[in-house]
């Protein structure tokens, strides 16, 4: 049974609190850098001033701060676990025959590269590209047996049954041109194990995903763990497969500026045009770390900049950072 993740008032507890609703409150004046995505009409509404963070440590124990309980779309977010989940079912090899690892410096929706590179493979899962060709790969004949596998791997490690939010779907469904073309394309170049109309379902159902940032900082805590999750005391995910998805959140998630995140932050991380960021401290020997057994971490921040990602989100995870001193390098 997944116990419920709790919250306890040690002072070491109060103090990193404390410091986090002091940063939330800051990096929130962050946000009039940024925009609210307007690209998929639903999501323009969002509240550009808000900004929340939901830390999970192995214990279940939870730090939040700020607007952590406000619900939001996964987006790309759920790249990673689709890309999990194709992995689960096809193996690693399948998969990397089908969509690279390599990262693009390319905006997240961009077609350029699929001419102008021989195959046409999609440069990695993380990308638009081949995050579609990727959730065509999830098992089933049907958009809904594919989608229903992927729930049951989000079922298991959030332990909640997903919501997809139609209003979001509808929205960008009507919208996809860029999507579907970049699904033509992959169908023509045989890089769709389905039809183009179906591969699009699958991946905007997938984005429509409603969550909020204790259930992104759960996946990221059982990425922070290779599989394992502590609250279940069972390994849910093979262990090479989440290696390699951290590696892509690493060097592809957060898009054209992964390299300045990795540089800056030093952490795996994936964002979403909603404004969600999913990222993750592993464990570390470091034991004055205040995260010795490593955590998952939750954001969400609507207004984003021109890659995609949260501003507030971005700046709040690079004062964290340094502070906590949590970086992988
Ligand atoms: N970066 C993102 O979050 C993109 C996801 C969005 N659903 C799209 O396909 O455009």
């Amino acid at each position: 049974m997944v116990q419920a993740a709790t919250t306890t008032n040690s002072k070491w507890d109060r103090k990193r609190m404390d410091e986090l609703e002091q940063w939330v409150a800051y990096h929130r004046l962050q946000a009039a850098e940024g925009k609210c995505a307007s690209y998929i009409p639903a999501l323009r509404r969002a509240d550009p001033t808000q900004l929340g963070i939901c830390m999970i440590e192995p214990s279940g124990h939870k730090i939040t701060a700020g607007d952590w309980e406000v619900p939001f779309t996964m987006q790309s977010i759920s790249k990673v676990v689709s890309f999990i989940a194709a992995c689960c079912h096809h193996g690693i090899s399948y998969v990397l025959d089908r969509v690279d690892v390599e990262p693009t410096g390319d905006a997240f929706n961009s077609i350029i590269r699929l001419e102008m590179h021989k195959p046409g493979k999609p440069f990695n899962p993380m990308i638009n590209a081949g995050a579609i060709t990727v959730s065509s790969l999830l098992p089933g004949d049907t958009p809904e047996q594919k989608l229903d596998y992927l729930y049951k791997i989000f079922q298991k490690i959030t332990a909640t049954a997903p919501v997809v939010n139609e209003e979001v779907f509808v929205s960008e469904w009507m919208t996809s041109h860029r999507n579907r073309a970049l699904s033509h394309y992959l169908k023509d170049t045989g890089y769709l194990d389905c039809e183009v109309e179906e591969a699009l379902e699958v991946y905007l159902k997938q984005c429509s995903i409603q969550v909020n940032t204790e259930q992104i900082a759960l996946i990221g805590l059982i990425l922070a763990l290779d599989g394992y999750h502590p609250l279940r005391g069972e390994q849910i995910l093979p262990k090479q497969v989440v290696r390699l998805a951290k590696a892509l959140m690493l060097t592809c998630g957060m898009y054209d500026a992964s390299g300045k995140f990795a540089a800056y932050v030093g952490l795996p991380a994936k964002s979403g045009v909603s404004g969600g960021i999913m990222t993750l401290v592993p464990p570390t020997l470091k034991r004055e770390s205040p995260f010795p057994d490593g955590c998952g971490i939750g954001i969400f921040g609507p207004a984003i900049d021109s890659c995609g990602n949260s501003v507030a989100g971005v700046s709040l995870l690079k004062q964290l950072a340094h502070e906590w001193d949590v970086s992988i390098f």
